[in-house]
């Protein structure tokens, strides 16, 4: 059961995802405790609405009355809750987006499989269907999917098209590990606070239109950095300006080429996306009070970095 709500301003961290949306019926609405307590009137409800529906309802909030809607989709039962995967105790569902060799892909992939990762990759998209991110995906049994449309190719979807594939699959979250394209503005609306990319510098250094690759680390030596590192960040609409999620810091040596330090970088990407997609997937991403996003230790939700 996805419960999409639509109150300005709020997007809490939806729970549901339909399995297989099926016709109306009667459900009852569970709603996470950051719903729930925000909005008491919001208690568990029973809906008797269409999967897919728009449902109407009205919430009291301390300066009155608004009004809402639900996108309510029903699913079947079979989703068996586990409190470790986070709130809704099920296990989230990824999208990857990849161009090249895929190596962090990989990484998340082996995480989810080894099982300290609470999330499964359910579909892999890419602009370029014979990468070595896409090799892989259809080597371990992953849908692969070609976004955007090649120019002289066939196959490729819209964006519409993709935010609608992305849905049917149910994805919880969307994650660019060495995309080179643009994310069209249709997935940003779609995906709220929930696209994330990993750039291979300290951003804001060394990021925007034209920063990628090889690209970033030779600018990074050329400027007398002494240090570089990986950063993940929320997708906007623009290259590499989202808000920071996580950051790692490497030395640059003085005699670095831009294949060494692009290996050290590396080497400290595919642990921290794992750590962060983690995080992600227990729903430990908390937001400070200036906007900036935070991630609750495992150990100790009191403590963030
Ligand atoms: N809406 C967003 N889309 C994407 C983001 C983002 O932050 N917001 N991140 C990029 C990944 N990226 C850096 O982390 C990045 C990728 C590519 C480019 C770039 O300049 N691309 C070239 C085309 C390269 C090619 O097709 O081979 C270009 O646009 O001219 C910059 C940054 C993924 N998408
Ligand atoms: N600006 C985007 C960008 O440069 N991304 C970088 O592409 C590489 C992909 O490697 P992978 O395909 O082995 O994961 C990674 O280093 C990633 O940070």
């Amino acid at each position: 059961m996805e419960i999409q709500h639509i109150v300005s301003g709020f997007s809490p961290k939806l729970s549901y995802a339909p399995s297989n949306p099926i016709g109306k019926q009667l459900i009852s609405l569970k709603l996470p405790s950051l719903l729930s307590s925000s909005y008491p009137s919001l208690q568990s409800q029973n809906f008797a609405v269409p999967s897919g529906a728009l449902y109407p309802i009205s919430i009291a909030k301390k300066d009155g009355l608004c009004s809402s809607r639900i996108r309510v989709w029903c699913s079947s039962s079979s989703d068996t809750a586990d409190p470790s995967n986070g709130h809704d105790g099920r296990r989230k569902k990824l999208a990857v987006f990849v161009s090249g060799g895929g190596s962090n892909f990989k990484s998340i992939h082996e995480a989810s499989k080894r099982g300290s990762l609470r999330g499964d990759v359910v579909v892999l998209v890419t602009n370029k269907s014979d990468c070595g991110g896409a090799e892989y995906a259809r080597q371990n049994g992953i849908p692969v999917i070609v976004f955007p449309k090649a120019k002289d190719g066939y196959d490729g979807l819209s964006a519409n098209d993709l935010v609608d594939t992305l849905r049917r699959f149910e994805v919880d979250f969307v994650l660019l590990a060495g995309y080179l394209k643009l994310i069209p503005a249709e997935l940003i609306r779609a995906y709220q606070r929930s696209i994330f990319n990993i750039h291979p510098s300290l951003l804001p250094a060394f990021g925007g239109k034209g920063f990628y690759g090889m690209k970033v680390h030779k600018a990074v030596i050329a400027s007398g950095a002494r240090f570089s590192g990986p950063t993940i960040h929320f997708v906007d609409e623009h290259y590499d300006t989202g808000r920071i999620l996580a950051q790692r810091v490497v030395p640059v040596l003085t005699n670095d080429t831009p294949e060494e330090l692009a290996a050290r970088v590396l080497r400290e990407e595919h642990q921290l996306y794992v750590e962060v997609v983690e995080a992600l997937c227990e729903d430990r991403i908390v937001w400070r009070k200036d906007g900036v996003p935070l991630i609750q230790r495992k150990e100790n939700p009191n403590e963030t970095c």
